[in-house]
């Protein structure tokens, strides 16, 4: 059975909940490391106020016992601090109440899933869309991610992330080694690696916060340590480069994905995109350069494998735009909710947990096993065979 997950919970609900299923056993947890991740998924400069009310933390409620998996599904929960507060509008139990006391929404957000989700549950009030179609959603995702990234650096596969540009500023792009990338990039409010670039971004998210406007961005995330050969170009939903895609894609907010140099690879000739192949007795094959961001043939092929996604402004205007009341289909300008005015810094971490869980999922799949030491074994031996060839 391949890795999957699913998860539940709405945004004020009581918890978010995840259940993975397909983790092989034996493999050690540290609860502090995932934690650490769904800390940094709060931070970033330009968030709402609900940030400070959370102090995300994962409880594992099965699959785990004395801190290593057991190969059962694994459970867990983070609760929502927030949720004292919203108890009575979040009811399950049918209570009387008007529509303020209810926070009823029935005047759509553009940009969000307001209209569309009212129109295809039939639902009146758009809350009910909107508590679901939260990204506060990608806080398990986050855990999720998380567990996957554990698994991969049982194997030698590390991540990072950083912010490229926040709306019309852009940060200079540096190459670092993996370790300075995270140290660098984590000291920042935004995800960068130089504080002049941070600076300025700060400044531009407090204009557009007090024009009562939002702000979105690019984001990269690079995995080193991939060995040659996860994913398969021998079918569409196996190759590995679309999935990463659907996975990034799917991050809310998110308009586009690139592997590699993307969109310029359709602006310059092939000898300037295609990575030069070269063997030597330590490295093996190799490339001289990676600009096709490690994948050929929806295959990994050794070298980083490098993906950027570009967020939209957050839907939720504090100055809000034009929208219709759908009980009386009058002009309105659309409803305000507590908002972010920009978590692009906070999205580029969602980003390095999903692209995290994509590769695990094709890790397990080429070497799968039940247990950690299977694996092991698996990998150990498509190694010697990787030597031999
Ligand atoms: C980390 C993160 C935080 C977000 N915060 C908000 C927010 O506070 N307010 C808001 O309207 N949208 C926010 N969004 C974006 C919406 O969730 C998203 O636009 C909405 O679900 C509609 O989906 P779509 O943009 O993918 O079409 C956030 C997205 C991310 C990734
Ligand atoms: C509103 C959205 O989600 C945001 C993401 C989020 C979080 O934990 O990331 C928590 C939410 O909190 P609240 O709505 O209570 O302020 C928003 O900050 C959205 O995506 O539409």
């Amino acid at each position: 059975m391949s890795l999957r997950y699913l998860t539940a919970g709405e945004t004020h609900g009581p918890q978010l909940t995840a259940i993975v299923e397909g983790l092989p056993s034996n493999m050690k947890v540290d609860f502090e490391e995932l934690n650490f991740q769904l800390h940094r998924r709060q931070k970033g400069y330009g968030r709402g106020r609900r940030m400070q009310i959370e102090k995300d933390t994962a409880e594992f409620v099965g699959g785990i016992r004395h801190g290593y998996t057991t190969g059962a599904p694994v459970a867990l929960v983070v609760e929502n601090k927030d949720w004292t507060h919203w108890r009575n509008i979040m009811n399950i139990e049918p209570i009387e109440g008007t529509d303020e006391e209810k926070r009823r929404i029935h005047r759509p957000r553009p940009g969000h899933a307001d209209l569309n989700g009212g129109l295809k549950y039939n639902l009146k009030d758009l809350r009910n869309v909107l508590e679901r179609s939260s990204a506060r959603e990608t806080t398990v995702r986050v855990a999720v991610g998380a567990i996957a990234r554990q698994l991969l650096a049982e194997f030698g596969i590390q991540i990072a992330g950083r912010v490229l540009r926040i709306g019309e500023i852009e940060a200079p792009y540096e190459e670092l080694p993996i370790e300075e990338l995270r140290s660098r990039t984590e000291a920042s409010s935004v995800r960068v690696t130089d504080p002049e670039t941070e600076k300025k971004m700060e400044a531009y998210i407090d204009q557009i916060k007090k024009d009562g406007d939002s702000i979105g961005g690019i984001v990269e995330c690079i995995v080193e340590g991939v060995p040659v050969g996860l994913g398969s170009y021998v079918q569409y939903d196996r190759k590995l480069d679309g999935r990463i895609a659907q996975a990034v894609m799917s991050i809310n907010a998110f308009k586009g994905v690139e592997i590699g140099i993307g969109f310029e690879a359709g602006t310059i000739p092939g000898s300037q995109v295609h990575d030069e192949i070269l063997y030597s007795e330590d490295k093996g094959y190799h490339r001289a350069s990676n600009r096709l961001g490690g994948f050929e043939g929806g295959v990994t092929n050794g070298m980083p494998v490098v993906v950027r996604g570009v967020m939209k402004p957050i839907p939720t205007l504090y100055k809000p735009l034009q929208s219709v009341d759908i009980d009386t289909k009058e002009p309105f300008t659309a409803q305000v909710e507590r908002s972010d005015a920009c978590a692009v810094p906070a999205a580029s971490v969602v980003m390095e947990h999903v692209v995290a869980w994509e590769i695990a999922k094709a890790f397990l799949e080429k070497f799968g096993g039940d247990s950690i030491e299977e694996i092991r074994a698996n990998l150990d031996n498509y190694n010697a065979q990787l030597e031999r060839y």
